[in-house]
């Protein structure tokens, strides 16, 4: 039986993106599609893929209401913004619906109250930042280079249609380096700012994070090791949304096996 999966954020560029992804999955079908325009729209036509008939509506509510109808359990794939995603995490798990959260902006405390929630519920849910294979590896590489290196920072840049800043990825990589319990860019002189922000964001483990916002990029991060006459660059680009795709179907299937919230992709592969 396919598993039933509601797309919110469908008309977005991720959204539509993994309506593509699901439909073309032989495990998967597109049975619900939610977003805040395009509404009775075919979420296939706007993917560029054709009628599904699957209309778009902006009522998450009925949506999952008729998801949980199906005899499959359900799947809540959200590319949307940090704005009410609280909420339709809840009211998704509330329905005995699975999450699978893309969306980045979240504070850390409602991601601690969802899994508390989910915990509760027993149901499944994951979090993630990033989708791309890629920076995964890139982040394993990274702990192990904070081994070696005292000193990093990370330069994140995206697309100027990003709403968050910094990435939800680059927060998350520096919370994995912070992680090592090492104390990092230890300052050897006193800086001062000439322009406010010339020296990026700094995070709780004092890794600073620069954001570059640009028409056409797409999402890259290097993290930037520095050292006694040497530096180390691990750098990923990401040049099509496609890259997720993999990551984000591996999601939907591995959800349904859990009984909690999972954060980070590197936790299902
Ligand atoms: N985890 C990962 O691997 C990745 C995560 N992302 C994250 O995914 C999110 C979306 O990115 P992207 O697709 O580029 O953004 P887009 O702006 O292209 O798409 C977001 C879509 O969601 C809609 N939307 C916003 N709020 C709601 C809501 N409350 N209910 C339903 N639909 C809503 C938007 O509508 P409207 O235009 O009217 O606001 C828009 O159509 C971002 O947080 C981004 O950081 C992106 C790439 C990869
Ligand atoms: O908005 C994006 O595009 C991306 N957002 C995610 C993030 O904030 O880390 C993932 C990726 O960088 C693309």
């Amino acid at each position: 039986m396919a598993i039933p999966v509601v797309v919110v954020g469908c008309a977005g560029q991720m959204g539509r993106e993994v309506v593509k992804a699901v439909h073309a999955a032989p495990d998967m079908a597109v049975v619900g599609a939610v977003d805040r325009s395009h509404i009775d729209e075919d979420a296939g036509e706007l993917a560029g893929i054709g009628p599904i008939d699957v209309p778009v509506t902006d009522n998450l509510e009925i949506t999952c209401a008729m998801v949980a109808q199906e005899r499959a359990p359900g799947v809540m794939v959200d590319f949307t913004h940090p704005r009410g995603l609280y909420d339709r995490v809840r009211s998704a798990i509330a329905y005995g619906i699975r999450p699978v959260v893309g969306t980045t902006g979240l504070p850390p405390e409602q991601i601690e109250e969802l899994a508390e929630f989910a915990d509760k519920a027993s149901t499944g849910c994951i979090v993630a930042p990033n989708f791309a294979i890629g920076m995964i590896l890139l982040q394993q590489a990274c702990l192990r280079a904070a081994e070696y290196f005292d000193h990093v920072e990370i330069i994140e840049l995206h697309h100027n249609r990003k709403a968050d800043a910094p990435s939800g990825t680059a927060l998350a990589t520096a919370q994995m380096i912070g992680s090592t319990g090492k104390t990092f860019n230890v300052p050897e002189v006193d800086e001062s700012e000439l322009v406010a922000g010339a020296r990026g964001g700094v995070t709780p483990g004092d890794i600073r994070i620069h954001s570059l916002r640009l028409p056409g990029l797409l999402a890259h991060q290097a993290v930037v090791f520095g050292g006694l006459g040497q530096s180390y660059t691990l750098r990923h680009d990401t040049t099509d949304r496609a890259a997720y795709m993999p990551g984000v179907l591996l999601a939907i299937r591995k959800v349904l096996g859990l009984k909690s919230l999972v954060y980070g992709l590197e936790k299902i592969l």
